[in-house]
């Protein structure tokens, strides 16, 4: 018999509360479920931090229960005040709409379209009157309920509007209306989310009944070793976009994961077994130098974001990068992997290395100190030591014409685009 998914995720460490933990694991023992959990699109792109809810919902899309997401059109022109400190800006309706398209499309990659749905609260959040939501949903809410919940209690002093107040009851009306629509019984979310999810099962149970059976459950924080935030690098937060973090970029983010964080990300966000886990966290007591941990999870998180092949690049960047072996790499690939270093532009022919340095692209600050370097072997042009003063720099050989790449010492390097 497989393992209850809800024993699997509690193995994993990815459960934090529960509004009825025996009676959804007997639940999902017996039943195929449907589940969901919604995302405002208050940006254009899905980031790690999103990932920690999805895998959950992938884990029990493929043990055959059916996720759907939320997009929340409607909520997102409102803004839930969880976890914030003050007031949101009202997004503009176009920005809405923008976000919530580039995010239904990262979705339906993760997802497929088999068993799996996405809709757009707007739908029926817009639908609905002033009248008919004060005297069909408002009577059922307490206010005083409302007030002690963390969310709005927390806000209390900074001051909360009456619109931001307002969000959990547009929540619990969203998982009454999956529940009636799509026979959604579970809501999962980040731990700030509690208030939200069982304001809507308190609003099913007053509807259909007491007894109906309707979950809520949270996901940890997650913090990283050192105390940081997880999901965030010097760059900033680390996309699923890969036009906003590269797939390149995207598996060094999970490659370099501390020592004492990456047992946790491995159950967090692999589908590697137990005994696949366990193996691979003894090789981190055994032998952290060898990273074989680190590059697992790289590889496993990499591959079901962005494919396979993008594996294999992400691969050949670092050998490449790592062995100074440059022309190994196509222009893509050198995009990819020198994305954030120093660059400059020329655009010009021939030209002699030293005037390259010095005039054109102000690598080097003076003359003589370009030809001490290039003599004591310290100038790398495309990734080929240059010891030669009269050497000559042709952009078009290499990298499609698209970049020359200066190294200067162990690691200074420059992009130099010239196209
Ligand atoms: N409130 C959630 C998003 C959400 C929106 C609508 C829902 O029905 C559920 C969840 C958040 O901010 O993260």
């Amino acid at each position: 018999m497989t393992e209850n998914i809800i024993d699997e995720l509690t193995w994993r460490g990815t459960i934090n509360q529960q509004t009825d933990a025996q009676g959804l694991k007997d639940y999902v023992q017996n039943h195929k479920i449907a589940l969901y959990c919604g995302v405002d699109p208050t940006g254009d792109s899905l980031h790690v931090g999103h990932l920690v809810t999805f895998m959950i919902l992938k884990r029990f899309q493929l043990l055959g229960h059916k996720p759907v997401i939320v997009i929340g059109g409607g909520t997102g022109s409102i803004g839930d005040p969880s976890g914030k400190k003050s007031e949101r800006v009202l997004q503009t309706m176009e920005q809405v709409h923008h976000n919530q398209a580039a995010l239904t499309k990262q979705m339906i990659n993760l997802f497929g379209t088999d068993n799996f749905e996405i809709v757009n609260n707007y739908d029926w959040l817009s639908q609905i009157d002033l009248l008919t939501f004060l005297r069909d949903y408002g009577k059922l809410f307490n206010v005083n309920t409302m007030l002690n919940k963390e969310i709005v209690a927390s806000r209390l002093e900074a001051g909360i509007s009456f619109t931001e107040f307002t969000y959990q009851i547009l929540q619990a009306i969203d998982f009454l209306t999956l529940y009636r629509q799509h026979q959604v019984q579970l809501q999962i979310g980040g731990g700030d989310q509690w208030g939200n999810i069982t304001a809507g099962i308190d609003l099913i149970h007053r509807l259909e009944g007491p007894k109906t059976p309707v979950f809520g459950l949270t996901i940890p924080l997650l913090l990283k070793a050192d105390g940081t935030k997880f999901g965030k690098t010097e760059g900033g937060a680390v996309w699923l976009d890969a036009h906003k973090t590269s797939p390149y970029e995207f598996y060094q983010f999970w490659f370099n994961t501390d020592d004492r964080d990456v047992v946790k990300y491995l159950k967090y966000f692999t589908f590697l077994s137990r005994e696949e886990i366990a193996s691979l966290a003894k090789q981190v007591q055994e032998a952290p130098e060898k990273r074989a941990a680190q590059r697992t999870l790289a590889r496993e998180v990499t591959k079901f974001v962005h494919g396979s092949a993008a594996v294999e690049q992400a691969e050949r960047i670092s050998a490449a990068l790592f062995s100074g072996d440059l022309l190994k790499l196509s222009a893509d690939e050198i995009e990819q992997g020198f994305h954030g270093v120093p660059a400059v532009e020329y655009h010009g022919g021939v030209v002699n290395l030293v005037e390259f340095l010095v005039d054109k692209t102000q690598i080097e600050p003076s003359r003589r100190q370009a030809r001490e370097d290039i003599q004591n072997g310290a100038i790398y042009v495309n990734g080929q030591r240059q010891q030669d003063l009269d050497f000559q720099v042709d952009p078009q050989t290499a990298f499609s014409g698209r970049f020359v790449i200066i190294r200067k010492g162990k690691k200074k390097y420059t992009l130099v685009r010239t196209k």
